[in-house]
Formats: structure tokens, sequence, C-alpha cells
């Protein structure tokens, strides 16, 4: 039983798991190699992300939010974490209301439920440049296609989106064509892929290849930006019951052009580093 090193606690929110440390506490030294290293869901913990929670930057957040990929990259947004860190932050201050900083702007999240936050994701980025892109094109009709895949919109919500309507989510080899476009020369920074299908009004069902971690059970910056793009699109209006592999999440696209989501959050165990992965 570790009982020296680094404290962690595993959360999920629909199954896209986390490992989430917490600098305020102990100091932490991470490199793209030692994030690999606690993601290995075989030699090491085993997460879809590694979340870092750092003291606060400024007077009107109460933490910073570090998220990295299990590839080591970093993200500028992480929809179901920020959910998972929102609670955490909550259960320790007793409050009902918190802001958390990303590298991507401010996050006003506010408790719903004893397991359930809602979390103002920020502004739908809709500019090629935003996104970011790699030429000026419509960002409603991205001119990229990969086997069944085509004619995607495009979205940020921080972190950037490609978003595919098809007939059948079920029926899509995601694991081949995922990557594929994940690395598609349209996105410099790489993309997270969306595949989805309208199920009713107000009601889309979607899967996910996540940009530095593959297919997860859910993805909650990537159902912000699908239910963005089904409005854009005209598929629906702007509020939307997005029905993942992990479950549903509720989205509103605000008249501010703000995404309000909201959706569970659960805990799984929590333990201390090994300091073969975290010296
Ligand atoms: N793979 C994403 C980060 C995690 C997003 C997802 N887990 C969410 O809940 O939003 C990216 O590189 O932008």
């Amino acid at each position: 039983m570790n009982t020296t090193g680094q404290p962690f606690i595993k959360m999920h929110g629909l199954g896209n798991d986390f490992v989430i440390l917490d600098s305020r506490t102990h100091a932490l030294a991470l490199t793209p190699d030692r994030v690999r290293a606690v993601a290995d869901r075989h030699t090491g913990i085993g997460c879809d992300q590694l979340i870092v929670i750092e003291p606060a930057r400024n007077a009107v957040s109460d933490a910073w939010m570090t998220i990295y990929n299990p590839d080591g990259s970093q993200s500028g947004a992480c929809g179901n974490a920020t959910r998972c860190v929102a609670w955490l932050l909550m259960q320790e201050s007793g409050a009902d209301k918190v802001v958390i900083e990303t590298v991507a702007g401010l996050l006003d999240a506010e408790r719903r439920g004893p397991l359930l936050v809602a979390v103002d994701m920020g502004p739908a980025r809709l500019d090629w440049r935003d996104i970011p892109l790699a030429q000026a094109v419509d960002t409603l009709h991205l001119p990229i296609s990969t086997g069944a895949l085509v004619d995607p919109v495009g979205v940020s919500m921080g972190n950037p989106h490609a978003v595919f309507f098809v007939d059948d989510v079920e029926a899509l080899d995601l694991a081949a064509l995922g990557p594929v476009l994940e690395h598609h020369a349209l996105f410099p920074e790489r993309a997270n892929i969306e595949i989805a299908q309208v199920l009713a009004p107000g009601r889309i069902r979607m899967r996910v290849w996540e940009r530095g971690a593959g297919i997860t059970r859910a993805c909650g910056s990537g159902a912000c930006a699908v239910a963005v793009a089904a409005a854009r699109r005209g598929l629906m209006g702007r509020a939307a019951e997005v029905v993942l592999d992990g479950g549903t999440l509720a989205i509103e696209w605000l008249a501010d052009n703000h995404v309000l989501m909201t959706g569970p959050v659960a805990t799984s165990f929590a333990g201390r580093l090994d300091s073969s992965l975290l010296p």
C-alpha cells in the first residue's frame, strides 16, 4: 500500500474517466512521459485524461485546471472533467457554485443535484481561425471527407471538433476513420472527431474519436460541439439531449453563444501514485 506518493482521485463523467491530481496540496512536476505513464491502462493507473487542479491564477476563479490527454498532449477543454473538478471544489468548500479557469478561459459551474453539475462551457468558437483550421473555409461545411464521412461542421469549445452527421453511428468503423481525420492537414492542432445521428427533435446520438485519446465513452466538449453543429445546420433547435455511449448530457446553446452542459459525475476510487509513475 503506497502511503507516500502523489495522492489522486479517480472519477468519471458517463464513463469518460480521469485521474485527478491536486498541485495545491502536493507540488508535482509533470512531463509528457509521466502523463503517458500514469494514463497507461496496463502499466499505470489508466484514464482518458489526466487532470491537475492548480492554485487559482486570479481573484475571479477558484482554481486552475490543466487537461492532459493520455498521449501527453494538452487540451483547452474537457467538459466531463470540468464537471468532476467543479464537484470536488464544491464538496471542499460547501459552495454550490465555482469558477474554474483553463487556458481557454473561465468556466462557471453550478451544482444541480448531489451528483449533477451544470457547466457554462464558454462560447462556441465558429471562425476558422479559432477552431483552428489551416486555411480560410466555411466552418459550416468543411471541405474534407474520409470513407463514408463527408462534409463536417467545425466547432471549437476551447478545443477543436469536426462533427459529421450520419444515418447510423453504429454502422461506421470509427476506430479506423477517427485517427485519419484527427490528423487531417486541415487541423493544425489535430481535432476531436464526432459522428452524430438525429434520433428525434431535440435528441441526438453521437460517438467520438477523441484527439489524443481515441474512442471514449463520452466527451462533454464534443457533445457541446454536436449540439451547436446540429443547430447551425438547422437539424434541431438550440437545446438537445445528446446520447453518448456512456449516457446522456443536456446541452443548450444559449443566446449569448455560450454553451451550457449538464450531466452527472461519479467517483471511482482514490490512492497514491507509485513513485515509479510520478517521482
Ligand atoms: N481529447 C480532448 C480533451 C478531452 C475532451 C473530453 N474528454 C471532454 O469531456 O470534453 C482534446 O484533446 O481536445
